[in-house]
């Protein structure tokens, strides 16, 4: 859902901005008109300024601006005529850097050869009050009178550069504040009678230009861009952050399981009344036997006992008194048996001790002494004896050899109980 709300809103803006694109390149036009919004003030502008008597008359009509003059050459100036239009209403200049085009719609009638020069005249009060001459000039042709001059291309003449020689950015164009439109003729000086007559003075352009629209629409593509990586980043941070978290939880559950599962298994392999291995720990110890400790060359022996009588003991002292001497009876055995031996509670009151890497002979000098050991002390306050079948084995027939023991215990218990029988017998 939420992956499909952001592909929602990238194609929207993909949209938008196709759309938006468009409309810039189709629409948004702009258009000002310098005669009509102006106070339409219109003088006459000559080379009387510099001592020259080129001499003529302004006149407007119908929204045109006409200009009649006499250029007399002289030897001293540039002879020259035009007229300067106010465009600024109520002394606010117009802003033209919004604009592309200037479109001008002007007739220009000389008998010689001439360019018209036009000048879109910017209010300045920095570093000094000063009018700043953008200029253009424009080739007139025979039967045109409509022309379209690209704002960008104005320029400043040398010599107002000439006439301002003291701010670094003189040479440059600037258009922020226009109030006045000058047309005058061009470079040719000779003495002749011209026409300007000026119909229209449009200014033509974008709302939003290009420059503007790539700005927003990339900026708005960061934005947009950017707030779903921060939203991102951040759900990632904090999944990765939940998932740390959850790992760790598992990691500790997983070793307080296996914690547990070590004790469990442990109890299982260990029998709860007299903590000597059960049976099942017998099977373990086989497979550690087998797998570490024992390869087939080594010899080991068993040493099968039970209890004499056991049941009478029971029958006697009760079945807790019983319990007493099998721990007391183990105990016995712990201590001397070696720690490399195996003290295993086969069920009821019959046990089994592993002596690892012990040869027959002796295994039954050591049955022999836990005979005399058990029947010459009292256990938990009674008198006990137990009988003991004892042979020998290898790791690869672990359970025959038991079955062989048991079957010396049984030789023993059928001999009259508290003796030791084994293969050496
Ligand atoms: N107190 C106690 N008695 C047990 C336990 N396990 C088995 N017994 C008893 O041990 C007795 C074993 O009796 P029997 O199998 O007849 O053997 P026995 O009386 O020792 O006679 P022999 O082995 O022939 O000398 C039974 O009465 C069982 O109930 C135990 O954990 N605690």
């Amino acid at each position: 859902m939420r992956s499909l709300n952001v592909a929602g809103i990238f194609l929207l803006l993909g949209i938008a901005t196709v759309a938006l694109m468009i409309w810039q390149h189709v629409g948004m036009n702009i258009q000002h008109n310098l005669l009509a919004d102006a106070s339409r003030t219109a003088t006459l502008f000559s080379d009387r300024i510099n001592g020259g008597t080129s001499a003529g008359t302004v006149s407007g009509s119908d929204g045109d601006v006409t200009l009649q003059c006499n250029v007399n050459h002289n030897d001293f100036t540039h002879a020259f005529c035009g007229f300067t239009l106010n465009v600024a209403a109520r002394n606010q200049g117009v802003d033209i850097t919004r604009f592309n085009t200037l479109e001008l719609d002007v007739e220009y009638e000389t008998p010689v050869n001439d360019t018209l020069l036009v000048y879109l005249l910017n209010k300045e009060y920095q570093p000094e009050e000063r009018e700043r001459a953008n200029m253009q000039p424009l080739n007139i042709l025979a039967g045109k009178s409509s022309y379209s001059i690209s704002v960008s291309s104005f320029f400043v003449p040398s010599w107002w550069i000439y006439q301002f020689p003291r701010d670094d950015l003189q040479g440059q164009a600037n258009m922020k504040n226009v109030t006045k439109l000058r047309l005058t003729t061009g470079d040719n000086a000779q003495s002749r009678s011209v026409k300007i007559v000026l119909r229209s003075a449009i200014l033509s352009g974008k709302a939003i230009s290009k420059t503007q629209m790539y700005f927003m629409v990339i900026a708005c593509w960061i934005i947009v861009t950017a707030f779903f990586s921060i939203r991102l980043l951040l759900g990632l941070y904090h999944s990765s952050k939940a998932h740390k978290a959850k790992n760790l939880k598992l990691h500790a559950e997983n070793s307080q399981l296996y914690v547990e599962k070590q004790k469990l298994s442990e109890v299982a392999k260990t029998d709860p009344l007299t903590g000597v291995l059960n049976r099942a720990g017998l099977t373990h110890a086989m497979l550690m036997l087998k797998l570490n400790d024992i390869d087939n060359s080594d010899t080991h022996s068993l040493i099968y006992l039970d209890v004499d009588h056991f049941k009478k003991i029971n029958d006697n002292f009760g079945h807790d008194k019983g319990d007493e001497v099998l721990v007391a009876l183990c105990d016995m055995l712990k201590a001397s048996i070696r720690h490399s031996d195996l003290l295993i509670r086969m069920g009821g009151e019959e046990f089994l001790i592993i002596c690892t890497h012990t040869m027959l002979g002796d295994a039954s000098q050591l049955a022999e002494k836990f005979r005399n050991q058990i029947a010459s002390s009292i256990i938990a306050d009674i008198d006990i004896t137990c009988s003991f079948g004892v042979t020998e084995c290898r790791s690869s027939n672990l359970q025959s050899a038991i079955a062989r023991a048991d079957k010396y215990l049984y030789q023993a218990k059928q001999s009259g109980r508290n003796q030791v029988c084994s293969t050496l017998a």
